[in-house]
């Protein structure tokens, strides 16, 4: 069966399939068993010269698959012991455990030795609380102890749903997960407390690991088909015109990275649209960009007849927070999309409802948030811990009727219908000054070429990657820009 590695699924929701999959006639224990397998298996492989697997498990299922995992470990001749409560009577984890003949000792019935590697099975899609004083000491102790650690299915006190810890948890070397990743494998902190991740098959028919609720990891396959790609009968006029709104003198440089990523990302056409007092500064800088003068809302008013121009970004470097609110207002009316990012969106801190009434109809606003521009755009909802970064990025993009792009090592794209991916793979260098006028001005250059929203995000957010990937660590926005990969060709 081909595991699907882009579909996230919440443990509520792997709790169903589970269920569906027994149901369907697949033997429950032989899941577990074949769970515990992969785990051993994982021990063996990363850890050939182990001395000992100190195998922790809790009252649940998770506990079942490391009373299986302990056994197949101590079957291949590695000395094990266990530590954990008995499970509860009568399950597949009692089974797992009287198949088991080591002894089952107290948690606390652990000093940890040279050679040791701790199987966390504690907990897994059934964690519902933070874990209790006894578990936080003997996370403790593993910590202190720099015991590697290799969790079943999520380390011990992370959310499989929401990527936060709910209190003290883990840090795996090594998750063993089944039949889908989970949000809190790729949302951070989760990440990075789940260490190197494996996802394996359990036996689980792919027919069942369906989800009501998808959420992605961002991959082609969610926008390739919506990429506008370049033909030998184009024109320059029908790849979209791209404009981005620079700021004064000052700050023009970050209009000049949209600008050129919008370029690269194929628009046919991009513009500067420049205050009066910084053309002359603007023009030293520019060949294949162009630009206009425009200074107020008359003017922008004025170039806005133009139905050429098919998209717009506003907000890098733009300085004005109430011009820009002015101009957000007609650049809207004009029906066209529009990226917000940076200033453009610092310019309705506070009036997150004035931005949500203008944008009604298809969704053609895009946002671009970073954590913090996200915190003062909605506090509410950054606040309210029980959410997870996806549930936040969906209500905000129904708030606004929009494409929320929520900015991070684990960006997150969201649609007002409820669609959703996370990014997992963008090199750690992209956190960069500019990095964000470059991820808007590719979005733009979509937007312009008439992508669809959801899909512009996605694929903006890929590209934007491949450029950090391609300009490599130590690299400027210059060269980030620079980097954007042209879309593919017919
Ligand atoms: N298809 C699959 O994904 C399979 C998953 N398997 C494993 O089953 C667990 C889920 O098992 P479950 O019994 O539902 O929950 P847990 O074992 O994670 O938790 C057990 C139990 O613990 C209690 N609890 C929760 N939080 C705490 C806490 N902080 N302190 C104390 N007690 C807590 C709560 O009552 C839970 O019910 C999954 O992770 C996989 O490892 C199957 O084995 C194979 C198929
Ligand atoms: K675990």
């Amino acid at each position: 069966m081909a595991i699907d590695h882009a579909l996230l699924v919440t443990p509520s929701a792997m709790g169903r399939i589970d269920a569906a999959a027994v149901a369907s006639g697949v033997d429950g224990y032989g899941l577990m068993q074949a769970a515990g397998a992969h785990v051993a298996a994982c021990v063996l492989a990363h850890y050939p010269d182990i001395r000992r697997a100190v195998v922790l498990c809790g009252p649940g299922n998770n506990g079942g698959d490391g009373h299986v995992a302990a056994r197949l470990l101590s079957q291949s001749g590695v000395p094990v012991i266990r530590c954990g409560v008995p499970p509860k009577k009568g399950g597949d984890a009692a089974r797992a455990d009287a198949e088991c003949d080591l002894p089952l000792r107290a948690l606390d019935d652990w000093h940890p030795e040279a050679g040791d590697v701790v199987v966390d099975a504690l907990f897994g899609a059934g964690l519902d609380r933070p874990a209790g004083p006894e578990i936080a000491a003997l996370i403790d102790r593993v910590r202190n102890a720099d015991t590697p650690v290799v969790s079943v299915d999520l380390p011990s006190g992370l959310s499989g749903r929401t990527g936060a810890p709910t209190g003290p948890c883990f840090q795996a070397a090594h998750t063993v997960t089944f039949a889908a990743l989970k949000p809190g494998h790729v949302l951070m902190p989760g990440r990075a407390l789940c260490g190197e991740m494996h996802l394996c098959d359990i036996g689980i028919p792919a027919r069942l690991i369906v989800s009501d609720d998808p959420v992605w990891r961002n991959h082609e396959e969610l926008y390739r088909n919506q990429l506008p790609t370049m033909s030998a009968q184009q024109h320059k006029y029908s790849r979209g015109h791209l404009v981005v709104l620079s700021g004064p003198l000052i700050s023009g440089g970050a209009a000049r990275l949209a600008a050129m990523a919008g370029l690269r990302a194929g628009a046919g056409l991009v513009s500067l649209a420049t205050p009066p007092g910084a053309v002359m500064a603007q023009a030293a800088h520019l060949t294949a960009i162009m630009q206009r003068s425009i200074g107020d809302e008359e003017t922008l008013s004025d170039w806005l007849e133009d139905d050429r121009l098919s998209g717009f970004v506003l907000g890098p470097g733009f300085g004005d927070l109430e011009k820009a609110r002015g101009f957000c207002g007609l650049l809207a009316k004009s029906g066209r999309p529009v990226v917000l990012d940076a200033d453009g969106l610092t310019a309705f801190a506070g009036r997150v409802d004035d931005l949500g009434k203008l944008f009604d109809g298809d969704v053609r606003l895009m946002v671009t948030p970073h954590e913090g521009e996200f915190r003062r755009l909605f506090p509410v909802l950054a606040g309210d811990e029980s959410l997870s970064k996806v549930d936040r990025a969906r209500a905000a993009a129904q708030l606004l009727n929009a494409v929320v792009i929520y900015k991070g090592p684990d960006t997150v794209i969201a649609g007002p219908d409820g669609r959703a991916a996370v990014n997992s793979d963008a090199p750690s260098w992209l956190a960069t000054a500019g990095s964000g006028d470059v991820l808007a001005g590719i979005a733009g250059g979509l937007l312009a070429q008439g992508m669809p929203a959801f899909e512009a995000g996605c694929a903006s957010v890929a590209l934007h990657g491949d450029a950090g990937r391609r300009a490599g660590a130590g690299m400027t926005a210059e060269e980030l820009a620079a980097s954007v990969k042209s879309l593919p060709c017919d």
